[in-house]
């Protein structure tokens, strides 16, 4: 028996991974759609023509990534709704806005014009009741010192050449946003608790605790 008839998570489930850049989004979103036999969205990091250049100069870059990401991730979002659920989503369309289309305009980073622009964008295309959500998004939590060191093994130059006060940050802001979301169920996992690379088996808990986050929302989302 297949852990996702074994905890009955619904084939058509939608996960999403949330956190900050280097937490660990991507290793357990391959995890758990191998776990539970999903398919997988991940984010192009490789081919984005925005990111190399948005790392080198903040201020010229900053909106024109953030409409490329937006476009992404919808593209994404519609893919996985057409095709009918079954999918594991390396990080949400709610951070791109809350973490980090806000922190580059309270930065002084994006022009307050392209963030009211972004941001109307983004409310008529998400911000409304035709936008399916998740059933569940799993907030991955750890110490900024990790992660940081997670970011500098991982080795994207880009990354490694930007200051550590932009994760330290970002960590700060990814605590505070968390603490206020509402738009789906959230299950929080500390880092800390599994070593996916480490252990395969430490993914059973995991899924036995999205079954149950699921399953204690399933009225909710069914409205
Ligand atoms: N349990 C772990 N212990 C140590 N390193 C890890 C662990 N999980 C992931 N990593 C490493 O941390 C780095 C960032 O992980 P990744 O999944 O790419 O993060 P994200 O997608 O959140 O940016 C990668 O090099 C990955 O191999
Ligand atoms: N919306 C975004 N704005 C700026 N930068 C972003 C956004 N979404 C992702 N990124 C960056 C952060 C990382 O450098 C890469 C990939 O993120 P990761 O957390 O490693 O999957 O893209």
């Amino acid at each position: 028996m297949n852990l996702r008839t074994k905890y009955n998570i619904p084939e058509d489930a939608i996960i999403t991974i949330a956190g900050t850049v280097g937490v660990g989004k991507s290793t357990m979103t391959k995890s758990i759609a191998k776990a539970l036999g999903f398919h997988t969205s991940f984010e192009n990091v490789d081919h984005n023509p925005y990111l190399n250049k948005f790392y080198a100069d903040f201020e010229r870059w900053s909106f024109h990534l953030q409409i490329y990401f937006l476009a992404e991730r919808f593209k994404e979002q519609k893919r996985m709704y057409e095709q009918g659920g079954g999918f594991v989503q390396d990080r949400s369309i709610y951070e791109d806005t809350g973490i980090f289309a806000k922190m580059h305009a309270d930065k002084g980073t994006m022009t307050p014009v392209d963030y009211e622009t972004y941001t109307s964008l983004f409310d008529a295309m998400v911000m409304t009741p035709f936008f399916p959500h998740p059933h569940v998004l799993i907030y991955l939590e750890g110490s900024v010192d990790d992660i940081i060191d997670r970011i500098q093994e991982r080795g994207r130059e880009m990354e490694q050449q930007t200051p550590l006060t932009y994760w330290e940050e970002m960590h700060k802001r990814y605590e505070t946003w968390i603490e206020s979301f509402t738009s789906c169920p959230v299950l929080r996992l500390n880092i800390s608790d599994y070593d996916l690379l480490a252990n395969e088996d430490d993914i059973e808990p995991i899924i036995a605790k999205i079954a149950a986050v699921i399953e204690s929302n399933k009225s909710v989302h069914q409205l």
